[in-house]
């Protein structure tokens, strides 16, 4: 029985077990949560406003705490911040709203700081920040003020300061709010081009068709898979 159950939580790269949890002063947000995501899956999270999407998009990066059931991360307990901290260096979390991300002066000191902190010399890594900007054709932002972008340019970049860092796996809070219908396009090509596994969270169920295999649905504080992306016809 042991057995069995260490051969489980290692083939998930994410395993939550009866998660739930709720804000202070406010009734059950989750309640007895179940969600897997194995290597190389793609997942569509969608779901009300103010169902819990963010909610428990944070309690993976351990940015809150469950108030009961287990998080495992990289088949690994998250039993405090130490564990979390670790994990955090193989995810890659893209905030909901840009300037939570964001907080360089400039877009290329943004994109860096990661790798710097990882211990990549500044000329390494702003050699890869340069590529990552080319690659979501922001070639010619580097030293463009980053509270000054506007709010889609914003998230681009924020994707840019995720995606150098290579994850294992991405964490996509709504990704293309506020994108014109080009740039959609050209994340979700770029979402195609990845070699790993992510999960989605987007109110655009024809965005999470092109770019996931399974979509789920968050309701009355739990994840229920909904449909598969092939499934899935958008109307007319
Ligand atoms: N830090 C917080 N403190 C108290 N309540 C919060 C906090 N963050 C979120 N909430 C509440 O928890 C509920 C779920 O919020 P959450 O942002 O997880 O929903 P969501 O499904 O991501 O919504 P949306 O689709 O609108 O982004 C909401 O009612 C929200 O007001």
């Amino acid at each position: 029985m042991a057995e069995s159950n260490a051969f489980q939580c290692d083939e998930f790269l994410i395993d939550l077990e009866n998660v739930s949890f709720s804000y202070p002063g406010q009734g059950p947000l989750l309640d007895r949560l179940n969600f897997q995501l194995r290597k190389g899956e793609r997942l569509g999270l969608i779901g009300p406003n103010g169902s819990g999407k963010s909610t428990f998009m944070h309690l993976l990066m351990g940015l809150i705490k469950p108030d009961s059931g287990s998080v495992r991360l990289f088949g690994m307990p998250m039993a405090g911040e130490k564990d979390f901290k670790q994990a955090r260096k193989r995810l890659g979390f893209v905030f909901q709203n840009a300037d939570d991300q964001l907080f360089s002066p400039t877009v290329i000191e943004d994109v860096a700081f990661g790798l710097l902190n990882s211990g990549k010399t500044p000329k390494e890594a702003v050699a890869l920040s340069k590529k990552i900007l080319r690659a979501l054709d922001l070639e010619g932002f580097e030293d463009r003020i980053t509270y000054k972008l506007s709010g889609g340019e914003k998230k681009l970049v924020s994707l840019a300061t995720v995606l150098v860092m290579e994850p294992e796996v991405l964490l996509l809070d709504e990704p293309t709010t506020g994108l014109d219908e080009q740039t959609v396009k050209r994340i979700a090509d770029l979402l195609n081009e990845l070699n790993i596994g992510y999960v989605v969270v987007s109110h655009e169920f024809y965005f999470l068709a092109k770019t996931t295999r399974d979509i789920f649905a968050m309701k009355n504080g739990q994840i229920r898979f909904q449909c598969t992306s092939d499934q899935f016809r958008p109307a007319g």
